[in-house]
């Protein structure tokens, strides 16, 4: 089957730069994937997920080499509106992206500009907010809500455009540990119950790595990982040069690797590293 991502050789320049914001990408993505994307300021992640959803180069000038394909889409080529019924973006800051002064109002935004029927915009409306369970949101007014609950609206506005990818650019960077965690619940269920191939850029990679199966990191613009957060945490000169956030209880089993005492899979989670280090020091009892 044709991948929903294909990324060739893209190589992107911003105007009157004479460094490449992107150098020489290739990323494949099946559909139903859920991948994330880390990399430390400057990488260039935005400007991946802005490729992906055409801004650029369609409203951003600037110099490119390669193709961007969505969906058989070829992003420079194909005008937003088309490519936004097949990817949706949800980006760092809610307040931003947020246009109406009501929910529902809110969905209803991208769905009137793609001209939907009004009929088809009520069902897709009720649909969105059950999706992300939000209904008993529909009628509030976005200035009452949380931070956390004001990203749940963005993806709800997303979805309701039926989107075959979802890109989301650091959607929790203004969330605390635990608003983080919902959003990252949240998605995995849209890309478990709906298919919806799921890009998730993030720096607060903690939270993330026990929960995705891949993980690509971009350093200066290119690609220089793609592998599970296991194989990448595992890297201790990747992860320095990326300066990735590693979570504590994989720090504790790396420190008894170099030790000597410790030769399995690093945990990525306190509870696996418990059953790990019960294991360990039942191993060591037995051999007293
Ligand atoms: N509008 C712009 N004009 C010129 N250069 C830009 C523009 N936007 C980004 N850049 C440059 O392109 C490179 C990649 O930036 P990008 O924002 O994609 O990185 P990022 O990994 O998303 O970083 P952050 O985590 O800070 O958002 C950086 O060197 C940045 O300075």
């Amino acid at each position: 089957m044709e991948p929903i991502i294909k990324v060739e050789n893209f190589t992107f320049y911003y105007p009157d730069s004479q460094v490449p914001a992107l150098a020489g990408i290739n990323l494949t993505v099946r559909e139903g994937e859920f991948l994330g994307l880390t990399g430390p300021a400057g990488a260039g992640k935005t400007t991946l997920a802005l490729a992906l959803n055409g801004i650029i180069p369609n409203f951003q000038g600037g110099r490119m080499g390669g193709r961007v394909m969505v969906a058989g889409l070829d992003t420079a080529k194909t005008p937003c509106a088309r490519l936004a019924g097949v990817i949706g973006s949800v980006f760092q800051d809610p307040e931003a992206q947020l246009v109406a002064e009501v929910v529902e109002d809110e969905l209803a935004f991208g769905l009137e500009n793609l001209a939907v029927p009004r009929e088809e915009i009520e069902r897709r409306i009720g649909g969105a907010l059950e999706m992300v369970g939000i209904t008993s949101l529909r009628h509030r007014s976005l200035r009452e809500l949380s931070g956390g609950q004001k990203q749940k609206v963005a993806i709800a506005a997303a979805v309701a455009l039926r989107p075959r990818v979802l890109v989301l650019d650091e959607p929790t960077s203004e969330l605390d540990p635990r608003g983080t965690v919902e959003i990252v619940a949240l998605l995995q269920r849209l890309n478990r119950d709906y298919g919806i191939t799921i890009l998730l850029i993030e720096q607060k990679i903690s939270v993330l790595a026990p929960r995705l199966p891949r993980l690509v990191c971009l350093n200066k613009g290119r690609i220089v990982a793609d592998a599970s957060p296991r194989q990448i945490l595992a890297q201790e000169k990747l992860t320095a040069e990326l300066g990735l956030e590693v979570p504590p209880v994989t720090a504790l089993f790396r420190m008894l690797r170099r030790a000597g005492v410790y030769h399995g899979d690093l945990p990525l989670e306190v509870d696996e590293g418990r059953r790990e280090l019960g294991l360990l020091l039942g191993h060591q009892a037995s051999r007293t």
